[in-house]
């Protein structure tokens, strides 16, 4: 029997891909997106799409209150993925640019997850993924608020596991390193956007950062493609038993080893140089 799960973010990058591979795969795929456009593309390449605007509660609880319908009420999985980097020196955010980024990177997927584990809990199984981040696990300078955000899910989603340890409801965190999408782009336009720049005491950095951000259309060092995430996240969705956690890249890898064995300190000048 065909599996159904809800998918954010699909217009772009890791959640484009994922949602065609897990169609390929088998799966029916609710693609959710946020422009009318983005849904029309997508359902002309074939898959079932539906609008949500993750910075909007009435669109999260219509949009997954749609995707029940569409799956004759029976939702297998939620991959919660869309989100986006909000660059910026902590003194520099404005209090409702942060807030924003809680609202789309970590209150949307709560309210996402929260009606799928009632509903999951009804039908007495289901599986939860959350895409985190390497930045989940460690800190940069200048990436404050997306950091805190990917921090909060990871804290919830650690929690959630345990809360659930009793139930058929699995749920998984996913913590890619440097990927291949629009993400850069998208961090270069909430920057531009979102940030006095020319005031800050930071303009030097933040003017090299921009560089940096726009190089970055040629693949960092370790960079993957989507299909990397693809597969932790088959797994989590397949295997009997899914893993609370799957590194991808080597950067994270490394990160998560080092975070263990360096004191904050040298963990702190590493991250510095190598941002
Ligand atoms: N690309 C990377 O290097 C990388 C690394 C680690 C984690 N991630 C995580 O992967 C996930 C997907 O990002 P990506 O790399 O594919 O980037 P992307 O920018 O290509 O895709 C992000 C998706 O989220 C959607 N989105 C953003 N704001 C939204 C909103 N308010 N409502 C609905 N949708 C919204 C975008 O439209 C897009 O479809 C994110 O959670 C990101 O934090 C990415
Ligand atoms: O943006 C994220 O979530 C990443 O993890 C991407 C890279 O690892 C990060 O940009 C490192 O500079």
């Amino acid at each position: 029997m065909k599996k159904n799960i809800l998918i954010t973010g699909c217009s772009s990058g890791i959640g484009y891909y994922c949602a065609h591979a897990l169609q390929n795969a088998g799966f029916k795929v609710i693609a959710s997106c946020r422009t009318q456009a983005d849904a029309n593309k997508l359902s002309d390449e074939g898959l079932t799409c539906i609008l949500l605007d993750l910075s909007d509660e009435h669109s999260i609880k219509t949009g997954f209150a749609e995707a029940l319908t569409l799956c004759d009420g029976q939702l297998d999985a939620l991959f919660n993925n869309g989100a986006y980097g909000q660059p910026g020196a902590v003194e520099d955010l404005p209090t409702e640019i942060l807030k924003k980024q809680f609202e789309v990177n970590f209150f949307a997927w709560h309210t996402l997850t929260s009606l799928a584990v009632k509903h999951m809990r009804t039908r007495g199984h289901g599986r939860i993924i959350h895409n985190s981040s390497v930045l989940g696990l460690v800190a940069l300078p200048f990436r404050g608020a997306y950091n805190a955000s990917k921090f909060a899910l990871e804290g919830l989603t650690d929690t959630m596991r345990m809360e659930l340890k009793d139930t058929n409801i699995q749920i998984s965190l996913i913590e890619p390193g440097p990927i291949t999408s629009r993400f850069r782009a998208n961090a270069k336009d909430a920057f531009i956007k979102n940030i006095d720049i020319q005031s800050s005491p930071h303009k030097q950095d933040y003017l090299a950062q921009l560089k940096r951000l726009e190089a970055e259309t040629a693949p960092q060092p370790f960079t993957l493609e989507p299909e990397a995430v693809y597969k932790k996240l088959y797994h989590a969705l397949t295997a009997t038993q899914a893993k609370p956690r799957y590194y991808v890249t080597f950067p994270t890898y490394l990160m998560g080893y080092l975070k263990r064995i360096l004191s904050t300190r040298w963990l702190d000048k590493l991250l510095i140089k190598n941002r």
